[in-house]
């Protein structure tokens, strides 16, 4: 089966996007795991920390469905949902629009760039919720707020959220990325604590509105960025460090930045993350029938836009004192 897709990426978070109904795929369960699998496969697929699967809603303007590269769905994915609402952006001709998630109907809009020459798109990360339980978390609390899990670290205090797919995050001095890589490992093999896994973040506040994010992800590993990671860090460091809720919060990440806001309306919280949604290339990919094999043909690259999204990168990275020369 030829299978059209766009290689994107939100903060160099990429994957590859495959629109099932603009080209008349109806994948099984079955295959968007075996897909997610074969073709997310750094070595010897086309590589990329997930697939980002477009499909028609009855709710919404399109639904977005994300698998990780381990094969598992996941509930939400802040990065990726940019990248499908330029994509839904640039079909439909129309800057604001709502996508159907696993959890959610969220608003998604283009708006003013967070740099020059870098489309902009705003997306909602909702609902958000400090229940234990919506993660789901085993804990002896209702909530879990810069507390101690023992049987992770006995250094580090987390804070668990969902927004929706499941948090912990963690505010350190320094980001240590061996230890993080240890902690999200050993997270993510702890279904006593995580029965459905869990995404964990370190956190360095840099400045006031300002922080630095490294995420391990559940059902991938170390990423350069995580969209609803880097949505709950600025979440988090707003609670329980220097950043101010109404007030865009620029998240520096391995990949780029990115800009989160935070309000609070009664005791409902909600963040909206902006940022890049930027194509590589696209191309065909042929799988063979028992999803074994593939072949990738006519690749176009977007070198435009790319060499700018480098400036942004260079940029960002000279903000945590780094080169990327
Ligand atoms: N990279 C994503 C999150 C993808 C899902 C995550 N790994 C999970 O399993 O919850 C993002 O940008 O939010």
């Amino acid at each position: 089966m030829k299978i059209p897709f766009i290689k994107c990426h939100g903060s160099g978070n990429d994957f590859i996007l495959i629109d099932e109904l603009e080209n008349a795929l109806a994948f099984t369960e079955e295959e968007r795991k075996h897909l997610s699998l074969l073709l997310c496969d750094r070595n010897n697929g086309i590589g990329s920390d997930g697939i980002l699967f477009v499909l028609g809603s009855d709710k919404a303007e399109g639904r977005m469905r994300m698998f990780n590269s381990d094969g598992t769905e996941a509930e939400m994915c802040g990065n990726g949902l940019r990248c499908v609402a330029r994509h839904m952006i640039d079909k439909l001709g129309r800057s604001n629009i709502q996508i159907e998630t696993e959890k959610a109907v969220l608003s998604v809009s283009q708006v003013e760039q967070i740099y020059p020459s870098i489309d902009t798109f705003a997306v909602a990360i909702e609902p958000v919720s400090f229940d234990v339980a919506s993660l789901p978390m085993n804990f002896s609390a209702e909530q879990a707020v810069d507390v101690e899990i023992p049987e992770l670290s006995e250094r580090h205090r987390f804070t668990a959220l969902s927004v929706p797919n499941p948090h912990i995050v963690s505010l350190v001095d320094e980001v240590k990325e061996e230890e993080l890589y240890e902690i999200g490992k050993k997270a993510n093999q702890l279904s006593s604590v995580f029965p459905n896994g869990v995404n964990v973040s370190f956190v360095q506040q840099l400045e006031q509105n300002q922080i630095f994010a490294r995420t391990y992800e559940r059902g991938v590993g170390l990423t350069n960025a995580c969209g609803t990671a880097m949505s709950a860090s600025s979440l988090v460091s707003t609670l329980l460090g220097t950043n101010e809720l109404d007030t865009p919060v620029v998240v520096i990440n391995k990949g780029g930045l990115v800009h989160c806001i935070v309000t609070k309306d009664g005791d409902t919280y909600r963040i909206q993350l902006r940022g890049n949604g930027t194509n590589v290339y696209q191309a065909v990919v042929e799988v063979n029938d028992d999803m074994q094999a593939f072949y990738v043909h006519s690749e176009e690259r977007f070198e435009e836009e790319n060499k700018a999204y480098e400036k942004l990168q260079n940029y960002a990275a000279s903000l945590i004192g780094g080169s990327r020369a």
